[in-house]
């Protein structure tokens, strides 16, 4: 990265005082590596447009915006959550470097699914997991026969430029318990969902938690 890594901790932390919370330096340490990793393999593993830290920190401070408001909910170490469609990792693999819950980071794509194991395992939470397949409605479609996925397991459910936001919250409530929440990244002038609980708006993206039946 060209960017000293006391100038992207001092941004990180920035942002996160921004959003209303304390970041700790265990999920800035994992943010750092995160960065390394995406610049380092992004073109190689085919991961997405950003590969200049302009443009991954833009990612990772949208991320922040999800830690936020599972802050603001509420979240712990016991609850699952779900990120499908995880692509490069966002915002799956920023939700696993600075929360404690246990994630699981679905992709179909072979070389995707390659880097965010291999980012999960650098970043010390080998409790995540990567599985390789499609969500489709309720149904789960695997790659790699016996990855199991269980519609309706999850504390937290999201899915960040996969499905339209609103066919997301309905699709998502499938896969949430009784009072999980989906969170959708919807455009910052959006409006409100219906059993939409906390938001978190950012200059270009506003994420909305609403909680499933
Ligand atoms: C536009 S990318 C977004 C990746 C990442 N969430 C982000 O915001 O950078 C969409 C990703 O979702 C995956 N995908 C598309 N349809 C899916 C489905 N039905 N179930 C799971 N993943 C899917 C694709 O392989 C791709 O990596």
């Amino acid at each position: 990265m060209q960017g000293s890594n006391v100038d992207v901790g001092h941004k990180l932390e920035a942002a996160a005082t921004r959003l209303g919370f304390e970041i700790e330096t265990v999920a800035v340490d994992r943010l750092r590596l995160l960065l390394g990793l995406w610049h380092r393999f992004g073109r190689a593993f085919n991961l997405s447009g950003a590969t200049d830290e302009a443009g991954l920190l833009g990612h990772v401070l949208e991320g922040l915006q999800v830690v936020a408001l599972a802050r603001r909910i509420g979240c712990d170490s016991a609850q699952r959550w779900l990120d499908v469609g995880s692509g490069a990792g966002f915002p799956g693999l920023v939700i696993a470097a600075c929360l404690e819950v246990q994630v699981t980071l679905v992709e179909p794509r072979e070389r995707r699914a390659s880097f965010l194991d291999l980012a999960v395992n650098q970043i010390g939470r080998s409790d995540c997991r990567v599985v390789r397949g499609h969500v489709d409605g309720s149904a789960w479609r695997p790659i790699k026969a016996g990855e199991a996925l269980v519609a309706g397991s999850f504390d937290w459910a999201s899915a960040r430029a996969v499905f339209a936001p609103e066919v997301w919250v309905e699709l998502g409530k499938q896969w949430v318990k009784p009072g999980g929440v989906v969170v959708a990244h919807v455009k910052a002038e959006s409006g409100a969902f219906a059993g939409e609980v906390a938001r978190v708006d950012g200059e270009r993206w506003s994420i909305r938690g609403v909680r499933g039946g």
